[in-house]
């Protein structure tokens, strides 16, 4: 770790407020910040240094996963925290920005290393990027990083030209794409697992792996972001970005002890190798859903269109499902079903690798299938399930399934904010988005963007508190699969393992 100043873009906002700074101060916590680390905060608002410390250490005490008690680190950690009045559009405040950054460097008598975080709407990322290379903000003598909050542009084309104009203030390697996916501690253990487990890498293929179920449920609704999400959707605010990292995180073989180029570069080729799909006929492989009013854990909710802000004839997505093929020799044949949606009977994030059964003669369910199952649950609760089909000694001639479990509790992993913003202070992009992933994330997206555009894939719907809808069953259904450990409507909402017995 070196002496860094960190340039706060949007330092008075919901991300700084709920994640950036509970993520600083349990680094802080952890010693991993370096003793000359210095935060200046910006935004338009008038806001003195004080009142600017009073409102982070509010966000520590009502967000950070650590009891906030002890005021000397507390106050030892503020410290650290300055504020300036910054417009985006006003040069001038660039320069003003530029005195108060070396005023500070000065003052800590280190190398002036600048970590410039944006965390504000997309449409500010080029304009602020442009004002850091014309101000001089960017040309100190150490090191100058450029973390970029999503979403990294609306489409292909737009996705392509905010790149073109980043790459003219910032090269590739000083930019730290932030998918807050790939900080998730679960989803950074995904290659380690399948690098250093022989059983697990011996299986990893597709002679074994019979389908793999990635799925990012969620309860809330579209909360108060109305006016992005009706224009976002699903689909680029989760299925582009989390969803398709999570299939590549999945998917990659590495060599043990990979640098970040290896990683990057075998997620580009799984990207690469994933099968396009056929814009004419997407509705095969995708499905399209709205949620409709409900009841969230016997609470009921309004259906999407009836959502504040949201327009009557809305034709939105909130929830999408979608078969996906990658064509190399190690995962050809091996459908990847993905699916993320808002207002699903449960929070969850987790990925279900099933296992084929060699002697099974059929493709189709059974009525007491009990399958071969590896589940890695990455949040809100974090572990790995491995389910076996064993003979049932108390029922002769039947199988149950037994359980081996490792949980962790939330209060010990650190989260995900706090990883990459570590890994970010310490130049390591292994866990960010390298442009290569993101352009090819956008192009196979793009022939989904124009069916949902000419509406030629039809919008299912599915009541609040569901799966999604009946169709996401279908699309499985039709290849003899079938989702695995959906929690029963309108009971718990805890996802159980069936016929759950631990060693
Ligand atoms: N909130 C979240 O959970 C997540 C957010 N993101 C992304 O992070 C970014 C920030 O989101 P969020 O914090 O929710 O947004 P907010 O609207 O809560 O905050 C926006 C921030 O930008 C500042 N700002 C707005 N206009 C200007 C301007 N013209 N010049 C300078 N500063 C300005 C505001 O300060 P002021 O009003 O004082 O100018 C405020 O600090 C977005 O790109 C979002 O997509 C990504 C994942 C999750
Ligand atoms: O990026 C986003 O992610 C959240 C879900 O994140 P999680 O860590 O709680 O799974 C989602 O609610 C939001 O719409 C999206 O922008």
């Amino acid at each position: 770790m070196e002496a860094t100043t960190f340039v706060l873009f949007g330092a008075t906002g919901d991300l700084a407020r709920r994640k950036i700074y509970p993520a600083l101060y349990n680094l802080f916590l952890d010693h991993k910040l370096h003793n000359s680390f210095a935060v200046i905060g910006l935004g338009r608002r008038e806001v003195t240094d004080e009142a600017y410390q009073a409102m982070v250490e509010r966000s520590l005490r009502d967000f950070s996963r650590r009891e906030v008690k002890d005021t000397a680190s507390v106050r030892s950690f503020l410290k650290a925290f300055r504020y300036n009045v910054l417009d985006v559009g006003h040069t001038e405040d660039y320069v003003k920005l530029l005195e108060r950054v070396e005023q500070v460097e000065t003052g800590m008598g280190s190398t002036p290393n600048r970590m410039f975080y944006l965390s504000v709407g997309p449409e500010f990322f080029e304009p602020i990027a442009l004002n850091i290379e014309a101000s001089g903000l960017g040309a100190a003598k150490g090191w100058k990083r450029l973390v970029i909050e999503k979403p990294f542009g609306h489409d292909l084309q737009s996705a392509q030209e905010l790149n073109l104009t980043l790459s003219k203030a910032f090269t590739e390697e000083e930019i730290y794409r932030i998918d807050h996916y790939l900080g998730k501690p679960m989803v950074q253990e995904l290659d380690v697992f399948q690098q250093t487990n022989p059983v697990l890498h011996a299986l990893w293929n597709n002679r074994y792996i019979a389908n793999v179920q990635i799925t990012a449920a969620e309860t809330v609704g579209v909360e108060e972001r109305a006016g992005y999400y009706d224009h976002v959707g699903a689909l680029r605010d989760m299925f582009q970005n989390h969803m398709l990292q999570l299939l590549m995180m999945l998917a990659i073989r590495l060599p043990k002890d990979s640098s970040a180029d290896e990683v990057r570069f075998k997620k580009r080729e799984v990207m690469e190798a994933l099968e396009p799909l056929d814009e004419a006929n997407i509705e095969a492989s995708v499905i399209r859903g709205q949620y409709t009013a409900g009841a969230i854990k016997g609470i009921p909710v309004p259906g999407y269109r009836s959502e504040a802000g949201i327009s009557a004839g809305s034709m939105n997505d909130t929830f999408i499902a979608a078969r996906l093929q990658i064509d190399d020799p190690f995962w050809k044949g091996v459908p990847f079903y993905i699916r993320t949606g808002k207002r699903m009977k449960e929070k969850s994030t987790r990925i279900v690798i099933e296992f084929k059964e060699p002697l099974k003669q059929s493709s189709t369910v059974e009525e007491d299938d009990i399958p071969n199952l590896l589940v890695f649950e990455i949040s809100p609760n974090e572990g790995i399930t491995l389910q076996l089909k064993a003979r049932d000694p108390r029922n002769k001639g039947k199988f149950k399934a037994v359980h081996i479990d490792f949980h962790t509790s939330s209060i010990e992993v650190p989260e995900a904010y706090e990883n990459l913003i570590h890994d970010a202070l310490n130049g390591d992009p292994s866990f960010f988005a390298h442009w290569n992933e993101v352009e090819l994330s956008w192009k196979w997206v793009q022939p989904i963007l124009n069916a949902f555009a000419g509406n030629s894939v039809p919008l299912y719907s599915y009541a609040a508190g569901s799966h999604g809808p009946a169709e996401s069953d279908q699309l499985l259904a039709q290849d003899g699969h079938h989702w695995w450990l959906d929690a029963p409507v309108d009971e718990a909402s805890e996802i159980t393992l069936p016929d759950a017995s631990n060693f």
